[in-house]
C-alpha cells in the first residue's frame, strides 16, 4: 500500500470518531531530525490538524493529553530497535492509536507495534524522493489533503518528482568545496551550524549526528533567527560556521545572519539552496524540500572531513557499546 492509500484507510477508519485531529512524529537523533519538515509543514499549512514532534523518550514520559483515537503516531527508527522509540510505538499500539513506522529494517522490533510499516530508501545512489524525510512529509501532506484539503498538493508532488535530480546535481557541485572545507577544518574542535525553517532539522542532524557523534567535534545548531539573541556574541575570525541559506519563506532570516557573519567572521561555509538549484521547485512548496537538499549535500562534506581527520564516520566510543 502506498502512503496515499494508507492515509486514505486511516481517514476512513476514523470517520466515525471525528477524523484525524493530531499527528505525532516521534523518533531520536537522525530520525527525529528527518521529521522536521513534516512538523513544519503541518504547523504552517493545517488549520485544524495539530502536529507534535517529540524525542521518543520525552513522548514516553510526557505523553500529550490529546494522544488518543483521533491521533496518528508516526515513529521512525533506522534499525527499528532504538528502545525508547520502540516503547513509544508500543504505547501507541496499546492505546489503540494508529501507528505508522518508518524503518529501513522491516522485520525489526518496532514493526511489532505498527499498523503500517514504511521502508525508505537509504545508502549510496538512493532515490532522494524515497528517503525517510520525504516519506514522512508525504504522511503529513496526505493527511492534510485528505481532510482539510491542500491547495498546493500538485506542486508538492511535482517537487517530489524533481528532488532526486536536483540533489544529485548539487552533490556534484559541492565536491571541490567539500575537499577544501575538510582541509581547512580538520583541526577544529568546534563547528557551529546555522539554519531556519523546514530545513533546520538538517543543521540539527549535522551538529548532533555528524560533528558530535561521528567526528567528536563540539557543535550546536543555531536557529538563524535566534543567532542575534545570544549566540552571535561568540563570533570572531577564528570560529567556524556552516550556514544554510534556505529557499522559501525563512530565507531573510538566514540572509540576515550571513550578512552579520560576512562582516565579523572569517570562516563561514555557505550552503545556498538557491545556488544549489532548489529554486526549480515551485515557490509555494519549496520550503519543505530544503531539508532533503542540505541533508544530502552534507554527506559530501562529511566523507571528506572523515578522510582528512582520519576519523571514520563509523567510530563510536559509547553508542551501542556501553549501557546508556
Ligand atoms: O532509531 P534510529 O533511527 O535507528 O537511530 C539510532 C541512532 O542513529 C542516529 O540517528 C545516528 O547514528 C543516532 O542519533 C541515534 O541514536
Amino acid at each position: 500500500m502506498d502512503i496515499k492509500q494508507i492515509i486514505g484507510e486511516i481517514v476512513a477508519g476514523k470517520q466515525e470518531v471525528g477524523g484525524i485531529k493530531q499527528v505525532y512524529y516521534v523518533a531520536c537523533g537522525g530520525s527525529y531530525g528527518a521529521f522536521y519538515p513534516a512538523k513544519t509543514f503541518l504547523e504552517k499549512e493545517a488549520k485544524d490538524i495539530k502536529v507534535g514532534l517529540y524525542n521518543s523518550n520525552e513522548f514516553v514520559h510526557n505523553t500529550p493529553k490529546a494522544f488518543g483515537e483521533n491521533s496518528v503516531l508516526v515513529v521512525a527508527s533506522h534499525k527499528g530497535n532504538t528502545p525508547e522509540t520502540v516503547k513509544a510505538a508500543e504505547i501507541g499500539k496499546k492505546a489503540g492509536v494508529t501507528v505508522i513506522a518508518l524503518t529501513w529494517i522491516t522485520d525489526s522490533p518496532i514493526t511489532e507495534y505498527a499498523d503500517y510499516v514504511l521502508k525508505y530508501a537509504f545508502g549510496e545512489g538512493k532515490d532522494i524522493a524515497g528517503e525517510k524525510t520525504i516519506k514522512a512529509l508525504l504522511t503529513a501532506v496526505e493527511a492534510l489533503n485528505q481532510t482539510e484539503g491542500y491547495e498546493h498538493y500538485n506542486q508538492f508532488l511535482d517537487g517530489v518528482a524533481k528532488i532526486d535530480h536536483i540533489v544529485k546535481s548539487a552533490c556534484k557541485h559541492v565536491a571541490k568545496r567539500a575537499l577544501s572545507f575538510a582541509k581547512n577544518h580538520k583541526d577544529d574542535n568546534v563547528i557551529y551550524t546555522l539554519a531556519s525553517g523546514a530545513g533546520y532539522g538538517a543543521a540539527y542532524m549535522e551538529s548532533i549526528c555528524i560533528f558530535m557523534e561521528m567526528q567528536w567535534i563540539n557543535s550546536s545548531s543555531i536557529h538563524s533567527g535566534e543567532f542575534f539573541h545570544g549566540p552571535f556574541e561568540i563570533t570572531d575570525a577564528e570560529i567556524p560556521f556552516v550556514i544554510q541559506i534556505s529557499e522559501g519563506s525563512t530565507r531573510p532570516l538566514d540572509e540576515r545572519a550571513l550578512k552579520f557573519l560576512n562582516r565579523y567572521a572569517k570562516r563561514v561555509e555557505v550552503l545556498d539552496a538557491k545556488d544549489l538549484g532548489l529554486s526549480t521547485i515551485d515557490s509555494s512548496v519549496v520550503d519543505y524540500f530544503n531539508h532533503s537538499m542540505f541533508n544530502n549535500v552534507y554527506p559530501v562534506y562529511n566523507q571528506a572531513l572523515a578522510v582528512e581527520r582520519e576519523h571514520p564516520l563509523t567510530t563510536r566510543r559509547y553508542m551501542w557499546k556501553v549501557e546508556y
